[in-house]
């Protein structure tokens, strides 16, 4: 057996690590042969439920996990980590503003940044779920300024997963053989799904699926409001989905994969994004928690102001999270 991996995941109380945490401990993330020390970090008010999760993942008896601490202490829960799966976050409540939220968990994620740039490996790999995803992560990043931006990386792998399944089902085959069709910018409906490099069947995509009324009022909508739809549905928010794509995430960036993966990273100055914004691009893995921006993808005209959009909803994002965090003078 290898040495016990310490993996931190914090809002352990919620639904998303309920579905996420069996899926980790069989072994679909790391491997069924890496063991696993567990630390679960929620707020105060939920360490009676925290309780109640650790419960039955001992009664589960996975023969990978060694151990299991339960805490509402920010800094201990980061003490050694490896992998942090950040998953807590502020949730919009009625009448509140966007602004606000973003100022919400702007606070936690700089505790949380600063937490990490303290107590974590230097090696740590940190995934952003919690939303609002990029800023948070960027947030995280600049208070957790002794880690290299290149190992903070937050999800978008779910919007990639729908996209991908939507066009599968519409072409009547598996998931697995569609590729290349991509997510660009935030994790919110200004999101642009992209399916111009999409393939099936080593050939490409048939030109109906690239007809600019499908795309404009079928494809991107409805991916764009897939998280609205299924909360409208379930009353909730997309859980079991949500965690699948963690487990999609986490495997492809520390195993590595052939495939070109959806990931929300630190923006190098490519693609004309800002450096500092966290943007979902098309990325290769190369396993043990490195990945590269896929340089110099062809973006069609069409997409343009998709892209625009969600840049400036971005920067418009960066400003209002960081406006409660820094002084003026140096935003
Ligand atoms: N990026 C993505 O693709 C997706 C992101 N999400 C987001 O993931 C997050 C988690 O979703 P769920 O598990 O469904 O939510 P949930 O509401 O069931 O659980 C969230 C947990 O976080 C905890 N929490 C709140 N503040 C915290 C803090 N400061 N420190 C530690 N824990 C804290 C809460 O007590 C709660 O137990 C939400 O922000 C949701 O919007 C959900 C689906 C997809
Ligand atoms: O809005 C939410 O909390 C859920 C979400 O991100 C999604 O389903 O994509």
């Amino acid at each position: 057996m290898e040495t016990p991996m310490r993996v931190t995941v914090t809002g352990a109380a919620g639904q998303i690590a309920y579905c996420f945490l069996p899926l980790l401990l069989r072994g679909e993330v790391f491997g069924s042969r890496q063991p696993i020390e567990l630390v679960l970090l929620d707020v105060e008010e939920a360490l009676s439920t925290l309780r109640g999760v650790m419960m039955e993942l001992e009664d589960g008896a996975y023969p990978l996990l060694t151990s299991i601490h339960y805490t509402n202490n920010v800094s201990e829960a980061f003490v050694e980590s490896d992998v942090a799966v950040l998953l807590g976050a502020f949730p919009r409540k009625l009448g509140m503003e966007r602004r606000d939220l973003l100022q919400k968990n702007a606070v936690i994620f700089k505790e949380q940044g600063e937490a990490i740039n303290k107590h974590a490996k230097r090696s740590v790999r940190i995934l952003v779920i919690g939303n609002p995803a990029n800023t948070n992560a960027a947030v995280l990043a600049h208070f957790a300024s002794d880690i290299d931006k290149k190992q903070i990386t937050a999800l978008s792998r779910l919007d990639q997963n729908r996209a991908t399944s939507f066009i599968a089902k519409k072409l009547k085959v598996s998931p697995e053989d569609v590729k290349n069709i991509f997510v660009w910018g935030n994790h919110s409906n200004t999101q642009y799904p992209d399916l111009f490099n999409g393939v099936t069947d080593g050939g490409p995509l048939p030109d109906w699926l690239q007809d600019e009324t499908f795309l404009r009022n079928e494809f991107i909508p409805t991916i764009q409001e897939r998280g609205a739809a299924v909360i409208k549905a379930r009353k909730l928010s997309s859980a079991m989905s949500a965690a699948k794509a963690v487990v999609d995430h986490l495997r492809d960036w520390f195993i590595g994969t052939q495939d070109i993966v959806n990931m929300i990273v630190c923006a190098d100055g490519s693609y004309g994004i800002k450096k500092g914004i966290f943007f979902s691009f098309p990325c290769y893995c190369y396993g043990n928690g490195s990945f590269e921006i896929v340089p110099h993808f062809p973006w069609t005209p069409f997409g343009d102001p998709y892209i625009e959009k969600t840049k400036k909803e971005l920067n418009a994002e960066w400003e209002q999270a960081f406006a409660a965090l820094l002084p003026k003078s140096s935003l």
